[in-house]
């Protein structure tokens, strides 16, 4: 099962969570947040999937990031609509050409926040136009909120793109992600999204207890 971790802010710290391999590192690019990542491209790690979460900015400056960090992936964290990612998909295109790698394909993952019920079905209209869905808690802030959704709920997700498991995800649910991973809800499941769980302050994460969630899930 494939990580993320989200919520990176500080450079000594980006470095030794990167040393633990992540599959993916997120950067909130989000000026009201507590973890807004003020830094360069230099501070980021080659090895990791860089992911750059968005709350309803301008097309114009999701490039702009998107060039300027070399991120790999779009998180939208806001209402963006599926003819906002439409249009997003089409100018990553533009982006993607200019980059010299073999696999140049620069994803996008639209964030869900899921309330006590949800109408998956309503979601259909993302799916040519999204690479991955990020199912997180609906809570008083875009994201970060810190604590989990019913998982049993996506018993009636039935669309094909595979999403990020996301909220409030922490050390003491290894048992219950192992058992979730088993189970058929976890079919579309592409990775585990983790962030203000493992802080000792907004943006500074705990690499001990990280590196012990990961080996645990990775058994
Ligand atoms: O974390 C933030 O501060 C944040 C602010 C605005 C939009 C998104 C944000 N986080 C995005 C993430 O992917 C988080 O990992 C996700 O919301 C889960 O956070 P948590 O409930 O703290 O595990």
């Amino acid at each position: 099962m494939k990580i993320k971790v989200c919520g990176m802010k500080y450079p000594e710290n980006i470095t030794a969570v990167a040393r633990l391999q992540p599959d993916y590192m997120g950067f909130i690019l989000w000026e009201k947040s507590p973890r807004y990542f003020r830094g360069s491209r230099a501070a980021l790690p080659e090895s990791l999937e860089k992911v750059g979460v968005f709350v309803d900015a301008s097309l114009e400056e999701i490039i702009e990031k998107t060039e300027a960090l070399s991120l790999d992936l779009v998180q939208l964290h806001g209402s963006e609509s599926p003819e906002f990612c439409s249009r997003l998909l089409e100018a990553l295109k533009i982006v993607e050409r200019q980059r010299h790698k073999v696999d140049a394909k620069i994803k996008i993952i639209k964030a869900i926040g899921v309330g006590k019920a949800f109408p998956f079905e309503d979601l259909r209209g993302y799916e040519d136009v999204v690479d991955y869905f990020l199912f997180d808690t609906k809570g008083p802030l875009p994201g970060g909120n810190g604590y989990s959704f019913n998982w049993e709920l996506l018993n009636s997700y039935t669309l094909k793109t595979p999403f990020f498991l996301s909220g409030g995800i922490g050390l003491k649910d290894t048992e219950k992600l192992k058992a979730f991973l088993k189970s058929p809800l976890a079919s579309q499941c592409h990775a585990i999204d983790v962030n203000s769980a493992f802080e000792s302050e907004p943006g500074e994460k705990k690499s001990k207890e990280l590196d012990t969630f990961i080996k645990q899930l990775k058994l």
